[in-house]
């Protein structure tokens, strides 16, 4: 996890290196002045390098964040930052080719292509950019997920956590500056489940990579660095180092009547949002 060095002021010294910056964002689905905002002026860093859960109760507007963090919805009002680039500045072509090459994206639905084999579903991004497939940089990606032994296999032949690794290899593949995950072991027993969230815990550890992951499960979220708490389209807070009681208990306090305050956030081990953002 990216701390943020404090100066004698009490400043951050230097900013966290961030692939991802929504300020003020706000998302109102049919048009600014009818129905309820999703995302009601959200401001969130995501430091590189760090694996961030998304959590909160239904509604609260997870999706929304996630699709206008990774430029497949485009806000109401505010800006996002991905990877130093204004993503309100580009037109549709730009921000498709962006998200091309600079995001991955993991779903809860594998979405591999059911005639391809493993390595021709893996590829299947670089060859949509018009890149062609490096051969050492594929078996790099299929030795990580540890499906090389699989390339030739095709979707079928192969379990659901199989299937999610081959997901997360075709997400990897064009090393990209963030992965994001919408509910990616939601469709995975207990055992798969584990074995993806080990995986994409050991792409942040080990390689670097950001992963940014919305979830339903506790357990699932304390594989993260960090989880950050929606509610009502806002920040409600954020957990360093969760655990899976922790987050529990945040998911609890949320369903509940009232948003957790600065003490429950002192007593759940949290940090309000003023000393994050
Ligand atoms: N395309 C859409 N058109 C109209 N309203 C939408 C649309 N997408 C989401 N909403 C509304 O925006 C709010 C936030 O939805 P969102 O899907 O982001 O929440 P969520 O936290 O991901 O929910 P869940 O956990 O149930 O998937 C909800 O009130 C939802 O009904």
């Amino acid at each position: 996890m990216t701390e943020v060095a404090e100066s004698a002021s009490g400043s951050p010294a230097t900013e966290p290196d961030e692939v991802v910056r929504l300020r003020a964002v706000r998302k109102v689905y049919g048009g600014p002045g009818r129905g309820t905002a999703a995302l009601d002026g959200l401001t969130v860093g995501l430091p590189r390098g760090t694996f961030t859960a998304v959590m909160g109760p239904s509604g609260s507007g997870k999706s929304t964040f996630l699709h206008c963090a990774a430029g497949l919805e485009r806000p109401t009002s505010g800006s996002v930052r991905l990877d130093g680039t204004d993503l309100g500045s580009l037109g549709e072509r730009a921000l498709t080719r962006l998200r091309r090459e600079r995001i991955g994206f993991v779903f809860q639905a594998f979405n591999l292509l059911p005639a391809l084999t493993v390595v021709d579903n893996v590829t299947l991004p670089l060859r949509l950019a018009g890149r062609r497939p490096d051969r050492g940089a594929v078996a790099e990606v299929l030795e990580r997920v540890g499906l090389a032994d699989r390339r030739r296999h095709r979707p079928a032949e192969l379990s659901g956590g199989q299937q999610q690794r081959v997901a997360i290899a075709r997400a990897l593949v064009t090393r990209p500056a963030v992965v994001f995950g919408d509910e990616p072991t939601g469709a995975l027993d207990t055992g798969n489940a584990r074995e993806v969230l080990t995986l994409l815990r050991e792409v942040v550890a080990e390689e670097g990579r950001t992963v940014v992951m919305v979830t339903h499960d506790p357990v699932a979220a304390a594989y993260a660095d960090r989880v950050v708490f929606l509610s009502d389209g806002r920040i409600a807070g954020a957990l360093n180092r969760p655990t899976s009681e922790r987050v529990a208990e945040w998911m609890t306090r949320l369903r509940g009547e009232r948003a957790p305050t600065a003490d429950d956030a002192g007593a759940a081990g949290g940090e309000t949002v003023r000393e994050l953002w």
